[in-house]
């Protein structure tokens, strides 16, 4: 006999256990599965967010030169003490909730509103009207010879467990792949970039892509655009990469070889062929703008419904359900504007709205501020910290002077985006801003100076 709740949550993701924890104190009953126990809290505090961050704060730290196994070691420990205190600090915030189930195992769909989880010898089958799939993503890996995730081949999860390597080739020149390639060169490795864009970072303006770029040169990164992986191999004594760029064939040797090319919805075990959920293109599951999948009863939210990959729209998607369930249904994705964004290469490049050549593909009359961070005057955290490399540059609607776009390279951009984007959302314009008062020495202040110079 299944077991019957009012709702089941399907992976404990950011979205999923968020709104677990909420329907339980509103009175649902509600189960959470999750597939295994080192991933209670999920992606972003277990193999993600949280420990890469860890890592890349220790790495900027580290003052030598060459690959430093001692300090990475060191570095690696207090991320593994740090993520297990979050494991078990999520954990027991579902765990102690007294309406919550929370079971350990691998949950596949066995009608339109059962499932069955199934870990170890167990299997626990589950009945609810109501079904949230929350099961995050899996790095994508391309159908080239020799690209398995085994030995000296890694993602982004195993590569954070391996011995700091001498060399490393990344495949993939996205967030996870800067980020692990700024992160392990700050670290001491040799590292080397291949990029099938013409250009790195393509989706930036080209003075913004030049300057993340001079940032991971200086650190000692090597970054090859136009190389199109074509096969991959390895020994007991180095991994080979073998890519075509412009028609020739060329090769890199490494300890360690990262693959890096984005994050596929992870739909393959939940059996949703048991049910009426549709799949897109991408393999996502397909929601509505209130994150409704074709099936009665069955919702979707997170990295599995395809769109932007981040723990905090995963987030957010928890707020439209809450609403659906709680509230008044009113709230969905067409609500979500000026969403930020930040890669922490190092300095940290953060980033939200149109950028300039966005702006002007679509006609939009603008004006434009850039400043390099080193001839901001009035900006002296920067210069105190150390690090007074980068670039800002705003994007504004000349008539109206609402910000369309900001893009900021320097240290704590990745909070100062939040303050702009908060502006966008509240219609707050460039003048204002610029004439805000900030407090001092901060990267804020960057805003009364560089909104200051429009062309
Ligand atoms: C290296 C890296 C660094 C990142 N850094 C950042 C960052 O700095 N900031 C940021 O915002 N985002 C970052 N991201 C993206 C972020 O981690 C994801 O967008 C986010 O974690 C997605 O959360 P989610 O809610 O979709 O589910 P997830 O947190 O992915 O949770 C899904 C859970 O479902 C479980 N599961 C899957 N299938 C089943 C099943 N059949 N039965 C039971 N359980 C199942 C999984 O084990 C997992 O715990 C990073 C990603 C990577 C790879
Ligand atoms: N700081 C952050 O917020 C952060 C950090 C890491 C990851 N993430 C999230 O995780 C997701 C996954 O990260 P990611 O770096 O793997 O993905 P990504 O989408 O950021 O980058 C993947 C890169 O690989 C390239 N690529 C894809 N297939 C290829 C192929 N066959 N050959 C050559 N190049 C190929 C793409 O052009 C792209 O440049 C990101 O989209 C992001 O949303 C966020």
């Amino acid at each position: 006999m299944a077991r019957e709740l009012d709702v089941i949550v399907i992976g404990w993701g950011k979205g999923g256990k968020t709104l677990a924890g909420t329907l339980a104190r509103a009175g649902w009953r509600v189960a959470i599965v999750e597939q295994s126990e080192k991933m209670y809290g999920g992606t972003c505090i277990n193999i993600a967010c949280v420990p890469t961050k860890i890592l890349i704060h220790d790495a900027e730290q580290h003052r030598g030169n060459g690959a430093d196994a001692d300090y990475f070691n060191t570095a690696v420990e207090r991320r593994d003490e740090l993520t297990a205190k979050m494991r078990q600090k999520n954990f027991s915030m579902l765990d102690d909730l007294d309406s919550v189930l929370v079971l350990t195992g691998r949950a596949s769909f066995t009608g339109a509103h059962s499932i069955k989880v199934e870990g170890g010898d167990e299997v626990v089958e589950l009945s609810a009207p109501k079904i949230v799939v929350n099961t995050g993503a899996v790095p994508a890996i391309p159908p080239i010879k020799g690209a398995e995730i085994s030995g000296r081949i890694h993602d982004s999860t195993t590569l954070q467990h391996a011995e700091l390597p001498k060399k490393l080739v990344v495949v993939g020149g996205g967030y996870a792949g800067l980020e692990f390639a700024s992160m392990f060169a700050q670290f001491g490795s040799e590292v080397s970039v291949l990029d099938r864009g013409e250009r790195a970072l393509k989706q930036e303006d080209e003075d913004i892509a030049a300057e993340v770029v001079s940032a991971l040169n200086d650190a000692g990164v090597t970054i090859i655009t136009s190389a199109s992986v074509t096969s991959l191999s390895q020994d007991a004594h180095s991994a080979t990469v073998t890519y075509d760029r412009n028609g020739e064939e060329h090769q890199l040797h490494a300890d360690a070889v990262l693959l890096a090319l984005g994050r596929t919805p992870n739909t393959a075990p939940l059996k949703l062929e048991n049910t009426a959920v549709q799949l897109g293109d991408k393999g996502e599951i397909k929601v509505d703008k209130y994150l409704a999948t074709d099936a009665e009863g069955i919702y979707a939210l997170g990295d599995v419904i395809g769109g932007a990959q981040f723990t905090y729209t995963s987030l957010d998607d928890n707020r439209i359900l809450k609403d659906k369930f709680l509230g008044e249904g009113k709230r969905n994705l067409e609500d979500r504007v000026a969403v930020p964004s930040t890669m922490f290469v190092t300095p940290p490049l953060a980033r939200v709205g149109l950028n300039e050549d966005q702006a002007r593909a679509q006609g939009l009359d603008i004006k434009v501020a850039t400043k390099k961070v080193a001839d901001i005057a009035a900006m002296p955290r920067p210069k105190i910290v150390g690090d007074p490399r980068g670039i800002i540059k705003f994007v504004v609607e000349r008539k109206t002077d609402q910000i369309l776009g900001a893009a900021l390279m320097h240290v704590d951009s990745q909070e100062v985006i939040n303050l702009v984007a908060m502006a966008m959302r509240a219609g707050i314009n460039a003048s204002t801003l610029r004439d805000s008062i900030f407090t001092h020495p901060s990267s804020t202040e960057a805003l009364n100076d560089v909104l200051g110079s429009f062309k």
